[in-house]
């Protein structure tokens, strides 16, 4: 069998998107695991579905899986790239587009410069929400890493992240504490975590080991919590220039009762077939 998909990027967090509106076929995680590899496959960060809503209120259901298969609840850049493709199928005719995700509905604006903003909903900061083992809500939480005791903040943007403060994201340690602190078992259903170099009170620097992938070039998600970490420490403006080794977004966030919005690109790459 063959299945049509869309390869597309937001700041190089490269996806696969499939229209299941038009397409109806099963994709168990070890498919996903094959199709996701960058030798033997099509190679992308995550896959996102378009499906239709069981929600009457939304435009589309999302959904969205890890390179290993897994599935999770939310994405920011590839809501990004969601919304160009189903404004470019003609799967809408507005800019305005509502979607339902497993982490909560979200709003997707096409603007006339064809970057896309997202009202990402609330950032959930109770410790149950994230999932984060902490008897109550603070600022920050101490994580014991090899060793060492760090300060985290640990937010939900319908996926958990870990955001933890470094004074340089190019001398962090991504590659060998990314992975310790995915797994870290304070946090439950595992987490994406960010390394956050606050470069003044309206940008920062950010590097993202995301869950079920490793290191990818941007993290939309992770973008929006380490903005409402570093708001929540007195460190941010309002409206942040987030910069990721992909590039940059702009990330906007008032305050504690506010939706956090995410502003950036989405890219097509090329259109393709493969055998399932
Ligand atoms: N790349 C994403 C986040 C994708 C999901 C994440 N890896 C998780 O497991 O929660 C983004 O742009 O937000």
């Amino acid at each position: 069998m063959l299945l049509h998909f869309t390869k597309m990027h937001g700041l190089g967090n490269d996806f696969m998107v499939v229209d299941m509106v038009s397409q109806s076929l099963r994709l168990p995680p070890e498919k996903i695991r094959r199709l996701a590899d960058r030798r033997f496959g099509v190679g992308f960060d995550q896959l996102l579905l378009v499906e239709a809503p069981t929600n009457p209120d939304m435009d589309f259901r999302y959904r969205i899986f890890n390179a290993d298969g897994s599935e999770v609840e939310q994405c920011g850049n590839g809501a990004r790239c969601f919304a160009r493709f189903v404004r470019d199928k003609k799967l809408i005719g507005r800019d305005r587009i509502r979607v339902q995700t497993a982490g909560g509905n979200i709003e997707l604006n096409i603007q006339s410069n064809g970057e896309v903003s997202v009202d990402m909903g609330m950032p959930r900061l109770d410790p149950e929400q994230v999932p984060f083992n902490a008897q109550q809500r603070s600022v920050t939480y101490p994580l014991k890493v090899e060793g060492q005791v760090i300060e985290v903040s640990a937010i939900s943007m319908g996926n958990p992240h870990c955001v933890y403060r470094v004074d340089d994201v190019h001398q962090a340690p991504v590659e060998t504490w990314g992975p310790i602190i995915e797994a870290h078992p304070d946090f439950p259903r595992k987490c994406n975590a960010g390394f956050m170099q606050v470069v003044s009170t309206d940008e920062i620097n950010l590097r993202v080991f995301e869950r079920g992938v490793g290191e990818t070039l941007a993290c939309g998600t992770g973008a929006c919590a380490a903005v409402v970490a570093g708001r929540l420490q007195g460190l941010l403006d309002e409206t942040v220039k987030v910069n990721l080794p992909g590039g940059s977004l702009f990330i906007y966030w008032p305050g504690e009762g506010s939706p956090v919005m995410m502003t950036g690109a989405a890219t097509r790459v090329y259109e393709g077939y493969t055998r399932l």
